[in-house]
């Protein structure tokens, strides 16, 4: 190896892939500060070499969102890519690829009354164990728009103040797929099942690899804090959601055709924008299970 990836070091990392393997170069440019990085220099669609797999987990704690762009992949490499980071998920309740559940579609056209993940959430924090993260590829798009919002809830939590911190320690919030799911992709001919998954989290947790703490509830999924007055629950998870929209926690992610962004499901929240109609925008999602929050 002949450098590391430092986050202060700049974009360019150039090191040794792997002992008598050629040099590769990866290249990890950030979009912002605190957010979101964009990767080169990896083909998605071939094996990857154990130095870049440890580049890829590194990137991913670092900036909470990675992207690819210029991926082309079948099914089963983008569900091979998502494994090295755990086993797979299947959503409750989102329409997939006919014989493969792990293979989510995400479609928006002309037709279409809605899309997906257009509020701020967390993937399925209505689980007991939400996943770890999801991993998106876009293979059409619209010419403008249908950007990607991301937002970091360890920035978040951070800037709380330290009375705020002390009133959330040991909180602990509903997260209820009841109310989202129900009856919401029966346009698109996906039937309702009879109950969705509820769960419930703290209202901080700590995140299982980097140790941080983060803020974990979503205007999507958190339905009420327990142990607190109705009204003030509510009164407090209006704030924190307003608290978390801050830009500064943000990063903005436009797609071209094959990008990909895999997203930690765990200190990131994220918003599709819904703004290109009459255009289509589609692609698949996989998702890698998780952990249940502590
Ligand atoms: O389409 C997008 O950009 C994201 C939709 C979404 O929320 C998801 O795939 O989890
Ligand atoms: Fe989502």
């Amino acid at each position: 190896m002949t450098g590391s990836l430092n986050a202060n070091a700049g974009p360019r990392i150039r090191y040794k892939a792997e002992e008598g393997a050629p040099y590769e170069t990866i290249t990890v440019d950030k979009l912002t500060p605190i957010i979101g990085a964009e990767l080169g220099g990896i083909d998605l669609s071939k094996p990857l070499s154990n130095r870049q797999q440890d580049e890829i987990h590194r990137a991913l704690a670092e900036n909470l969102v990675i992207f690819f762009r210029d991926q082309v992949l079948t099914p089963e490499q983008h569900m091979s890519f998502g494994r090295l980071f755990g086993e797979l998920h299947v959503h409750p309740a989102a329409p997939h690829e006919p014989g493969v559940p792990e293979m989510m579609r995400i479609h928006s056209d002309r037709n279409s009354p809605r899309a997906n993940g257009e509020g701020w959430h967390t993937d399925v924090s209505c689980e007991v164990e939400p996943p770890m993260g999801s991993i998106l590829h876009i293979k059409t798009c619209p010419p403008r728009g249908g950007d990607t919002l991301f937002a970091n809830m360890y920035a978040a939590y951070d800037a709380l103040s330290d009375r705020m911190k002390a009133y959330l320690d040991g909180m602990i919030a509903l997260h209820d797929g009841e109310p989202v799911y129900r009856g919401l992709f029966k346009p698109i001919g996906v039937a309702d099942k009879a109950e969705y998954p509820r769960a419930e989290h703290p209202v901080v947790r700590t995140h299982p690899v980097t140790g941080r703490k983060c803020l974990y509830v979503n205007a999507g999924f958190t339905s009420r804090l327990l142990g607190v007055p109705r009204d003030e629950g509510d009164a407090i998870l209006r704030y924190l959601y307003q608290h978390m929209e801050n830009p500064l926690f943000q990063c903005r992610f436009r797609w071209r055709e094959n990008s990909i962004a895999f997203w930690d499901n765990r200190c990131a929240q994220h918003r599709a924008m819904w703004d290109y109609w009459p255009h289509t925008r589609s692609g698949h999602r996989v998702t890698v299970k998780g952990d249940r929050p502590f």
